[in-house]
């Protein structure tokens, strides 16, 4: 889909049709991650829209991801208008990457200035354990270093939008900000919420001990294989952005490599040793820890939202 091309007015038309007044400028939005699509739940008075009757949206094929835009209210009194995104698309899903953004921009054109993106991520810092939610402080787009997969790339939206586009401030240090406030409202423990570096990979395969290695090297805290488009894309559309990980998984890295030339001399000389079991990660994990600490990244969510400040 080149940029020229997208149907923006149809689905801006379409959602106007769909909503009721109260929720049609929604200044807050949400991107839930896998298995987080429950932080709605924390919105009242949702009208959800599904991704298959909105012009320009894909289907996302992940488990763990619904396919709809939830519109609704949040925090005390009026209430505060937020839409979420229940399930994004990835590009390992075969989406091109201007699917990929396009809600994005989607919501951008509705009236969102904050935009709060959540995933499920592996861990790459031993001390970051699973359940830790990290707060993004920066990034690593492996795939925009090495490819042509940066959804900006291609002919420019339009003479307002930055050519090159700076990311030193791509994470909102004022939402951050708000986000360890808003832990320490909650009571959360002091490590229930970290800061780190996210690195972004295409997958869908999960990292080689060598590459989690090399990703630890580079800086990266925690990796996965969302995100990244969807913060670059908000930044170009002007967007506050912050980005909530939950660790549901520690990438495998042992401390060295098991030695099966070893293990079959060992074996030989009749003295075996002891065979540990070999780690895999696997998306059912990922998903039973999203379920497990939903509620937390909802209450941090809600909370987060109910702080910034509105104009
Ligand atoms: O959409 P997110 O980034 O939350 O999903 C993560 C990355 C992969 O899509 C999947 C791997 O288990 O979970
Ligand atoms: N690349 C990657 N993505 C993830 N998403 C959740 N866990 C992981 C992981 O270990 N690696």
């Amino acid at each position: 889909m080149a940029h020229q091309a997208l149907p923006f007015a149809i689905t801006l038309d379409i959602l106007k049709r769909r909503l009721p007044a109260h929720l049609q400028e929604p200044k807050i939005g949400i991107v839930c991650g896998s298995g987080l699509s429950t932080l709605a739940s924390a919105l009242r008075d949702v009208v959800e829209v599904p991704y298959s009757e909105l012009e320009g949206f894909g289907t996302s094929t992940v488990q763990g991801h619904k396919s709809s835009l939830a519109f609704g209210l949040l925090g005390p009194g009026n209430g505060i208008p937020v839409v979420a995104m229940l399930g994004r698309f990835h590009p390992y899903e075969g989406h091109k990457l201007s699917t990929v953004v396009y809600p994005i921009r989607v919501l951008a054109r509705l009236g969102v200035r904050n935009l709060i993106i959540t995933n499920a991520a592996g861990s790459l810092n031993p001390k970051l354990p699973v359940g830790t939610i990290v707060a993004i402080q920066d990034h690593v787009a492996i795939p925009n270093m090495a490819g042509p997969l940066n959804p900006l790339l291609g002919p420019s939206l339009g003479p307002e939008y930055p050519r090159f586009l700076p990311l030193s401030n791509a994470h909102s240090i004022k939402l951050r900000r708000l986000a360890f406030l808003a832990a320490h409202k909650l009571g959360l423990a002091d490590d229930a919420l970290a800061e780190g570096v996210y690195a972004w990979v295409s997958g869908p395969t999960y990292e080689t001990p060598a590459e989690g290695r090399f990703l630890r090297a580079a800086g990266a805290d925690v990796v996965g294989m969302s995100t990244i488009p969807e913060v670059l894309a908000a930044r170009e559309e002007g967007l506050e952005v912050i980005v909530l990980s939950l660790v549901t998984n520690f990438v495998v890295i042992p401390d060295k490599y098991r030695s099966i030339k070893e293990e079959v001399k060992a074996e030989l000389a009749g003295k075996p040793i002891e065979q540990p079991p070999q780690q895999v990660v696997s998306h059912q994990e990922v998903l039973n820890v999203g379920k497990q600490k939903a509620d937390v990244m909802k209450d941090l969510v809600a909370k987060i939202i109910e702080m910034i400040p509105t104009d």
